[in-house]
């Protein structure tokens, strides 16, 4: 069944037609939804029932997967062991100086109080000789509880990753999202220290969120701060819930994308310094994806007999929507990864660079095994 719905994908990539395959953490199903024709959709009030694929930029339009074909099947793959397995990474030298300087002048910014944190990233190409289908189930053999994708639209490329970030979960009123920030390399401890850095950094995520998504939120809470593990990295994380306004999902989105996570704080300037200085587009890196406004069937008793009434079943709407992290595009013969970490006035230039060189091999461990 897995391997059918592999084959369907390759079908429509021949047949240059949009499609996205995808598995949420911690399920078991294999999603893959199918566009007809090569149509490039996009969507701007989040009403409609779809895919979203959404640019950093958020000034650029969010496309739209329309669903015209929907098949799940179960993954029943072997999984990989769980273990970190190290890496060597070749370092670029003239990447390293340029990223060293984009953090200093990240610093620089922040100590003449332009801002106070911000996220820079950078790309990083590497010779592949896998398929892309090759690499999508390499990524769920390995990263179970990530969000792991591959989606393909033929105007636009073909993107894949395994996130660890929430954007929202949303089901009816229901709202979720999450603060993700702080790295540190998995060594097999049971539970990571924490330095100040990386504390702060989080609860500054932590209070942005609870406060742009307050106004559309009721019944807002903050959950304990804990250590989360994202293949060879851990992350500090806080999950931010509560009840929202009707209709409120497209300005809760807005509000929240890009959070400082991914971006920074404030959001317009550190915006603007990203574009200005980070030396390439980030185009879908830092964006979001995921399933908007689903309709799923809801049985009100847990009695099998009922299911067959009518009376019983109510129509559940959700969104499960992901930043788009530890990520790649690929074109021909070559990936694109994207990496990036949260600069703040006490970051050190050269752990940064050791940063996104720990984040890049979250995709190289399934472009270079
Ligand atoms: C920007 C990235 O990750 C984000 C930045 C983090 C950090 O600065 O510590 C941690 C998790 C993510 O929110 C990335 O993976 O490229």
């Amino acid at each position: 069944m897995f391997q059918k719905l592999i084959e369907k994908a390759e079908i429509q990539f021949s047949a240059l037609k949009p499609f996205v395959l995808y598995r949420k953490p911690l399920e078991q199903n294999v999603i893959g939804l199918f566009q007809n024709d090569d149509a490039l959709h996009y969507v701007q009030e989040y009403t409609k029932n779809g895919f979203v694929f959404a640019p950093f930029n958020a000034d650029e339009p969010t496309i739209f997967m329309q669903i015209d074909e929907k098949v799940i099947v179960v993954y029943e793959e072997a999984k990989t062991t769980n273990e970190p397995s190290e890496i060597k990474v070749e370092e670029d030298d003239r990447s390293k100086e340029f990223h060293i300087n984009l953090v200093k002048k990240g610093i620089d910014a922040i100590k003449n109080n332009a801002f106070k944190k911000v996220v820079l990233s950078r790309k990083i190409e590497v010779g592949i000789k896998k398929s892309a289908f090759v690499l999508f189930q390499e990524l769920l053999a390995n990263y179970d509880n990530a969000f792991c994708y591959l989606w393909y639209h033929p105007k636009v490329g073909l993107w894949l990753g395994a996130t660890p970030e929430i954007l929202l979960r949303a089901e009816n009123s229901q709202l979720k999202t999450m603060s993700l920030a702080g790295t540190q390399k998995y060594t097999g401890n049971e539970s990571p220290e924490w330095g100040m850095k990386e504390l702060e950094e989080q609860a500054l995520v932590t209070s942005y969120i609870s406060k742009a998504i307050a106004p559309e939120v009721k019944q807002l809470k903050i959950s304990e701060t804990t250590s989360v593990r994202a293949g060879n990295l851990w992350h500090l994380r806080t999950s931010v819930s509560g009840i929202m306004n009707n209709n409120a999902i497209h300005s809760i989105i807005k509000a929240l994308h890009p959070t400082p996570a991914v971006c920074g704080l404030p959001k317009k300037e550190t915006k603007a310094f990203v574009i200005a200085h980070e030396n390439y587009n980030r185009e879908f890196y830092t964006g979001f994806l995921g399933e908007l406004n689903f309709k799923e069937e809801q049985f009100r008793s847990g009695n099998r007999r009922n299911k067959e009434n009518q009376a019983y079943k109510t129509i559940k709407n959700t969104s499960s929507l992901y930043v788009n992290l530890r990520c790649m595009q690929v074109k021909q013969d070559k990936a694109y990864i994207y990496v990036g970490g949260g600069i703040t006035k006490d970051s050190i230039p050269n752990k940064e660079w050791e940063e996104t060189v720990a984040k890049s091999k979250t995709m190289l461990k399934v472009l270079l095994d």
